[in-house]
């Protein structure tokens, strides 16, 4: 297994990501999977890393808060070189889509091209510790339906990657998205993924072009019962918390 600090994604896989394929289907659905984005060597190497608290600021036994059942930690700064480089290599691309859905529901707001610039304006408005995570989730755990929100300063789209073998390591644990639309029922719909897959998602809003012009959604994520084995997944989340 690989030391995490030495890992850097293989540049030909991220360049191999189809990144208007990727814009489409996030206005289209507000959600996009990216097969294969971490080798199962990766996974394993940040699994690893979950037992090894010098990495992490905080644990949540999420029962505790009526989240669901299962575990996550919140990493610390600096963050592990996978994770940073995944976080500021994304965000150069996601940020054109935010900026877009911004315009479309006539939010002001508008997202600087590089990360680093957008994490100042967290800092500055006192949103300072690091979001990204690990989850981990045993047999009968799952996580209810919900938006990662940490403060006034939200970025539209964040990224989960499942880091263990469905049907191997575990059973059931679905990746869930619901979409709320204006006065109609809640569309669910399922992220079929494999160990290494991303999904890139709707943090809480997106844009939807209906007959009499675009309207709001309100999306939630969420994974259904792990009916066996134990499930792991890395969450990368572009604001800082309070
Ligand atoms: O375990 C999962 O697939 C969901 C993780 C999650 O809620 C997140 O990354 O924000
Ligand atoms: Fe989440």
């Amino acid at each position: 297994m690989k030391r995490l600090d030495d890992m850097s994604i293989r540049q030909d896989r991220l360049g191999a990501v189809d990144w208007s394929r990727l814009g489409r289907e996030l206005d289209a659905s507000g959600a996009a999977m990216i097969p294969g984005l971490l080798s199962a060597d990766e996974c394993q190497s940040l699994v690893a890393l979950y037992t090894d608290d010098s990495h992490f600021r905080s644990r949540v036994v999420m029962a505790r808060h009526g989240f669901g059942r299962g575990e996550y930690k919140y990493f610390s700064y600096p963050l592990p070189g996978l994770i940073q480089e995944l976080r500021t290599r994304f965000y150069p691309h996601l940020a054109p889509i935010a900026n877009r859905w911004s315009e479309a529901m006539g939010i002001e707001t508008r997202y600087p091209a590089d990360h680093a610039d957008y994490l100042d304006r967290c800092h500055a408005a006192g949103q300072q510790r690091p979001t990204p995570l690990l989850l981990q989730y045993a047999a009968g755990d799952y996580n209810c339906l919900h938006q990662d929100l940490y403060g006034e300063h939200v970025f539209p789209l964040q990224m989960a990657i499942l880091l263990s073998r469905p049907g191997v390591d575990f059973s059931g644990g679905e990746f869930v998205l619901t979409e709320q639309r204006p006065r109609m029922q809640t569309r669910p719909v399922v992220v079929p993924l494999q160990q290494g897959d991303a999904v890139i998602f709707a943090v809480h809003h997106r844009p939807v072009r209906g007959a009499k012009g675009i309207y709001r959604v309100t999306m939630r994520h969420g994974v259904s019962e792990v009916r066996a084995g134990h499930r792991h997944t890395a969450g990368i989340i572009f604001h800082d918390a309070t």
